[in-house]
């Protein structure tokens, strides 16, 4: 009685598990807005800005938000960098695209990057949510001009879940918001349940892969909103 009790409980109480990976170009913000997750969902002091360095590796951050476990994986931006990327792709279930929104002179790089990412077939169908950041600084790129920026690359995104948000991952505004949208999209299109433990490539070879649930969902516009 008391195995079968133990089994019921393991059964609801157990997490999904979701991978998601951050990506950009360098000094986007991508691990400033990890440290703010962090703090935020884990309610820990993240690392102080001033000592957050370019990522030449991964960082990683889990939080758990109601019946989801999220992680992050924070790859650098640097563009000899790239190449690991796609090295994530086939065990993330969401992509989050940080965006510099004041680096305007940087917005031609940030587009090709873009479309590369999002026009590789290991990624396709999984949400991807672009965060245009660095809200809090003078004069940034704001949502409307960002979807204006990549309304023809966004008709690449197919028939994804697919949105823009804006935050400033240093102030932490609108950095909850984003995890919602995540968190809803990935519910909505299940993920791996009941595997618990990390994963990433290494242990992909070695026969850990996770299965990315879900197809996208029907009837969707090939556009950020
Ligand atoms: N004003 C402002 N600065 C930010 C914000 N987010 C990050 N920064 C600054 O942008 C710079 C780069 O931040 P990182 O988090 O290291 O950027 P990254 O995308 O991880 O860079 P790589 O690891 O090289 O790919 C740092 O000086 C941060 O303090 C923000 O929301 N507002
Ligand atoms: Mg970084």
């Amino acid at each position: 009685m008391y195995t079968l009790l133990k089994g019921f409980y393991k059964y609801f109480a157990r997490k999904e598990e979701y991978y998601v990976l951050l990506l950009g170009l360098d000094k986007a913000g991508k691990t400033t807005l990890l440290e703010r997750i962090k703090s935020i969902f884990l309610g820990i002091l993240g690392l102080p800005p001033d000592r957050i360095a370019p990522t030449v590796g991964l960082n990683i951050g889990r939080i758990e938000v109601n019946k989801a476990r999220l992680n992050f994986w924070d790859l650098g931006g640097q563009r000899d960098l790239h190449s690991i990327w796609e090295k994530y792709y086939t065990e993330c279930h969401a992509i989050v695209f940080v965006m510099d929104a004041t680096a305007k002179d940087r917005i031609e790089e940030c587009k090709e990057v873009f479309e590369k990412m999002i026009t590789n077939h290991i990624v396709e169908g999984i949400p991807v949510l672009m965060l245009a950041n660095k809200q809090d600084s003078p004069n940034p790129l704001k949502v409307e001009d960002l979807k204006e920026i990549f309304s023809k690359i966004a008709l690449k995104l197919g028939a994804r879940d697919s949105r823009v948000l804006p935050i400033s991952a240093l102030q932490g505004d609108g950095v909850r918001e984003a995890v919602d949208w995540l968190y809803i999209r990935l519910q909505l299109k299940g993920g791996s349940s009941g595997r618990i433990g990390s994963a990433g490539p290494a242990n992909a070879k070695a026969g850990s892969c996770m299965q990315r649930g879900g197809r996208p969902l029907p009837n969707r516009q090939s556009a950020l909103v």
